[in-house]
């Protein structure tokens, strides 16, 4: 019997899986609508992680693996070999810095090679699927313990956030928000500032919204403020999430956290990133190697058709940086937490 994972998890979700459908809560409306898409098979999800209908990195590997067992689901009988093959690679393509997406499509695809008919693969890619989505929420509820015994707060603290890693950018709970809950419901939480994270507004839209729906008290700030709030001595963490991690312990992450870390170690204040073992990347020696996704200049030229600059002028929009290993502070995972990371620790959970 094929569950949906999201019946489980407290709270908001991204993503429900009917056994035959997904639907995914389409994130571009957010927070002034809630409305859910149903993808259209695999070519669906494709079209969703590539327009950000759902983003946030293990979501993205979570959607992805439940596209190929669409995929499974949709095949023709005579062709549901290269159907399959075909959908994974679509797949593939549809962003490229999460190496979650290729982490989830590679355990996909080791399932469906050891299927041997149609209706086998459907039931089977199914159910990884679902097993991926389930390990990705255990994942958030133990990085959060583990999280917390780093930080080991004596009092409730204010923290600082960026972009969006709830309920909404993984299989629920959230990683580094899912740690930010967690120390909410021991009463460990003053404030949470979150920055909102432009272009794309990960931080206003999403974190925001996802944080009062829960009463967690957030105060929203331009990302340029930042600075202003750590000299303050207003936070003691900034938590953030990560997209790919490289085997130094380089955490490429939404654009603007390098400056985060840099700005936290000037102040001394603990810079932390929580994510689970499906973003680390050991194959890829150091954060240089990690591929950058470069978004369209429409992103930062307007909002929602609403120009915000000058017609056509040339626009950087790289929607990803690199924060090197030598300011971060801790790397939670589910495996456990390496500390001042470098290849000596990594090597030593992710080995
Ligand atoms: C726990 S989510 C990781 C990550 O995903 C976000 O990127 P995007 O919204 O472009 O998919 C962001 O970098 C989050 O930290």
């Amino acid at each position: 019997m094929v569950t949906n994972p999201s019946s489980r998890s407290m709270g908001t979700v991204a993503m429900r899986w009917h056994g035959d459908s997904l639907e995914l809560l389409d994130q571009r409306l957010l927070p002034t609508e809630e409305h859910w898409i149903t993808a259209e098979g695999a070519a669906g999800v494709v079209q969703c992680i590539a327009d950000m209908v759902v983003r946030g990195a293990p979501a993205i590997g979570i959607s992805a693996a439940y596209g190929v067992a669409l995929a499974a689901r949709h095949a023709g009988a005579d062709d549901w070999q290269a159907e399959v093959s075909q959908a994974i690679q679509e797949l593939a393509k549809s962003r490229p810095t999460a190496v979650n997406l290729f982490w989830a499509l590679e355990r996909m695809e080791q399932v469906f090679n050891s299927c041997d008919s149609l209706s086998d693969a459907a039931k089977r890619l199914a159910a990884e699927a679902v097993r991926i989505h389930e390990e990705d929420l255990a994942a958030n509820l133990a990085m959060a313990d583990h999280a917390l015994g780093v930080i080991s707060p004596v009092q409730p603290i204010s923290v600082l956030t960026h972009c969006n890693t709830g309920a909404l950018a993984t299989g629920g709970y959230g990683t580094a928000l899912g740690v930010i809950r967690r120390l909410h419901e021991e009463r460990l939480l003053t404030r949470v500032y979150a920055d909102e994270t432009r272009p794309w507004l990960q931080g206003s839209r999403l974190t925001a919204w996802e944080l009062s729906r829960d009463d967690i008290p957030v105060t929203l700030n331009a990302d340029g403020a930042a600075a202003a709030i750590m000299a303050s001595g207003k936070v003691k963490w900034v938590i953030v999430g990560a997209d790919r991690i490289t085997a130094n312990g380089d955490v490429a992450n939404k654009i603007g956290t390098y400056s985060l870390a840099v700005l936290a170690r000037h102040h001394d204040i603990g810079f932390m990133v929580v994510a689970p073992s499906s973003t680390v990347d050991m194959s890829l020696a150091s954060g240089i190697d990690i591929p950058i996704e470069q978004r369209d200049g429409t992103e930062i030229r307007e909002i929602r058709g609403i120009q915000l600059a000058p017609a056509g002028v040339e626009v950087f929009n790289p929607v990803f940086d690199v924060t090197p290993a030598g300011l971060i502070d801790a790397i939670v995972t589910e495996k456990g937490v390496i500390r001042n990371p470098d290849i000596i620790g990594m090597r030593a959970l992710f080995s």
